[in-house]
């Protein structure tokens, strides 16, 4: 079964991954790049974590034109990560278009990436959607909309809060996946996130994966916080 805990590598240079990455010895991780490594340190860096055999997911977010983000999707499908995504709000002709550069772009042989569609990011509150973004619903509303254009444009899943997964697993079917950031361990503080749980709440909501970045990265030992993250979220007692 594939590693369905995420640590998500929000460090600005490869020596930092490097060094974080050193608590960990030979363990195989599932490991996010986001915006802030990839604009510094582009294609090198995913080269760097597939030669050390950890999974990868790309977190690029594109949100664009179909034509733009089909081209686009056609390049990082040569990276042969396993997961990418898009934003949901790009539409079903866009995330369509992604699907079809991620198809055109995996190299004969490989499996096309997971594509997944951003919801509502786990930073934004109801009031935020409703009162600056002026989308007049619930945020459970506006989710499980943005999840069902997703399934029908043919995506494998989308990105959430674990507040949502439940409402996903009935609207969107078992299959679907849950990608939940906004993952602390109950002391750790919120930070800029606003819609958060535990792991141990992840599991029994059914996130199909959790991604956790600072609680993990900034722990003074991360890797005794990654094990304590993954029994929470396998439902084991430590
Ligand atoms: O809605 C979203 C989408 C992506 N993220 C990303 O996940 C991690 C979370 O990091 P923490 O340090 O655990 O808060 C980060 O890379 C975000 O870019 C998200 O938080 N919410």
């Amino acid at each position: 079964m594939s590693n369905n805990v995420i640590i998500a590598l929000d460090f600005s240079s490869k020596q930092e991954v490097e060094t974080f990455l050193a608590n960990f010895g030979e363990e195989k991780l599932y490991v996010k790049v986001g915006m802030e490594l990839f604009y510094k340190e582009g294609n090198s860096i995913i080269t760097y974590l597939k030669e050390k055999g950890h999974q990868i997911f790309l977190d690029l977010k594109l949100h664009d034109i179909p034509n733009t983000v089909k081209s686009a999707m056609r390049n990082l499908a040569r990276l042969d990560v396993d997961m990418v995504n898009v934003h949901a709000a790009g539409g079903s002709k866009m995330m369509q278009a992604a699907l079809e550069g991620l198809q055109e772009g995996t190299p004969e042989g490989k499996e096309r990436p997971l594509c997944i569609a951003v919801t509502q990011l786990t930073s934004t509150t109801e009031e935020v959607m409703q009162k600056e973004l002026m989308i007049p619903l619930t945020l459970n509303v506006a989710v499980v909309q943005y999840a069902k254009l997703a399934k029908e444009s043919g995506l494998d899943g989308v990105v959430c809060s674990v507040h949502e997964v439940a409402l996903l697993r009935q609207t969107c079917g078992e299959e679907f996946a849950t990608v939940t950031p906004g993952i602390r361990l109950a002391s750790d503080s919120v930070d800029d996130q606003a819609r958060v749980a535990t792991p141990e709440i992840a599991r029994e909501k059914g996130s199909s994966y959790i991604v956790v970045g600072r609680s993990i990265t900034k722990a003074s030992n991360p890797l005794h916080t990654y094990k304590l993250v993954k029994e929470q979220m396998e439902g084991q007692t430590v």
